[in-house]
């Protein structure tokens, strides 16, 4: 009978897409796979665009501070264990991954009860809620830097993996040919691309828009401004467009800068690609997470950095004047020499080991 891993994680893309780099791998192995995530987030549109089967539960906010709303987020978590248990009594899954978000908590509790198998990976240099209360639960904790180790102290020796972080197959072999047609620039000039992570980045938005004019008189820029803040522009060396669909490592390989969000797993797929990257990490309402990820590329030399009162049109021109000016062809260098072929096999190695 063929072995089935459940799949859980959700609330942003970067709770998805590096779980859909293991799915690719596990799917050529005749795994069958299936997924538990909530039906109002962004797993839901993914996950079925893939064809995998996809069982919603209730998900609720997991919060540090008391409110009023965590009564209703509690009994959402609560129906949402339930859901879990059922699921799992149903599917019987060898095992259960869980990629991060408040989604996964009640299926990772429901695993151990059941005492089905568990991992969870964590993409961030520090571990989020989720994935520290999972942590109590799983036989694994994969993590993607030597350093993150540190946040688990007390756990049992080897339940911590550093595995690095999975990127899905299409950023290994990208087309650069494939990425300009995406972006139809008729200029030669050199290309920025502006990425806002899965939910797009207002803060980004803002400071790109407020630079336009001085941008495009040297570079073409193609900008991802996110579903909700999409402004529509279309002119010779400045596009705007919500979201890119699937093409997203040929755009980023015809590409000589990006600017992005400090997000875990965007910040690998401009590395596995080999493009630097200005990163501009979200400050405001985290727990620091993508400052600390945007530091440690920081320190690689394979990025530069603009962060939270710094983040102004005037030093965003500097930034990239400075960068193609002076910077780039050293920085194109250390990025060339970042290695991520092994994280995905890694992780189906424990896998497997665990089945
Ligand atoms: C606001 C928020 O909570 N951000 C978190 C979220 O970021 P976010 O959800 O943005 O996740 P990442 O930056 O890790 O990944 C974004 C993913 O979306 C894809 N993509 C993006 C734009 C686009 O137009 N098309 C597209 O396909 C990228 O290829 C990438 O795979 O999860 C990350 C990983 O845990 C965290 O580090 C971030 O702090």
């Amino acid at each position: 009978m063929k072995k089935h891993i459940i799949f859980t994680g959700g609330g942003t893309g970067g709770h998805v897409y590096p779980a859909i780099a293991i799915i690719e791998n596990l799917k050529k192995e005749g795994y069958d796979i299936s997924w538990i995530g909530s039906k109002k987030g962004i797993e839901y549109k993914i996950v079925k665009g893939l064809g995998l089967k996809f069982y919603s539960i209730p998900s609720g906010k997991l919060r540090r501070y008391f409110s009023f709303q965590n009564f209703i987020d509690i009994f959402k978590i609560f129906i949402g264990f339930v859901a879990s248990v059922v699921i799992l009594i149903k599917v019987r899954p060898n095992l259960i991954f869980s990629k991060g978000g408040y989604v996964t908590v009640p299926p990772i509790i429901a695993s151990k009860m059941l005492k089905i198998r568990s991992v969870t990976h964590e993409s961030d240099f520090t571990p989020g809620l989720a994935t520290r209360i999972n942590s109590k639960f799983v036989d694994r904790i994969l993590v993607p830097y030597n350093e993150t180790q540190k946040y688990f102290k007390g756990l049992i020796k080897d339940k911590v993996v550093v595995t690095g972080n999975p990127v899905r197959e299409d950023f290994f072999n990208p087309s650069m040919e494939k990425g300009k047609d995406i972006m139809g620039f008729k200029t030669n000039k050199p290309t920025i691309l502006v990425l806002g992570g899965s939910l797009g980045a207002k803060e980004i938005n803002d400071v790109v828009l407020a630079a336009k004019d001085d941008l495009t008189e040297k570079y073409n820029v193609y900008h991802q401004m996110g579903e909700n803040n999409y402004i529509e522009i279309e002119e010779d060396s400045y596009k705007s467009i919500p979201f890119i669909n699937n093409s997203i490592a040929d755009v980023i390989k015809a590409t000589d800068l990006v600017i992005s969000r400090a997000g875990a797993g965007a910040i690998w797929e401009f590395a596995t690609v080999g493009v630097p990257s200005l990163l501009i990490p979200l400050t405001v309402g985290t727990r620091g997470d993508q400052v600390f990820n945007a530091d440690y590329f920081v320190n690689k030399g394979i990025s530069l950095k603009l962060s939270g009162s710094d983040v102004n049109k005037q030093n965003l021109l500097n930034v990239i004047d400075n960068y193609f000016n002076k910077t780039k062809k050293e920085m194109v260098g250390n990025v060339s020499t970042f290695k991520n072929s092994n994280s995905v096999d890694n992780i189906c190695r424990i896998i497997k080991e665990l089945i």
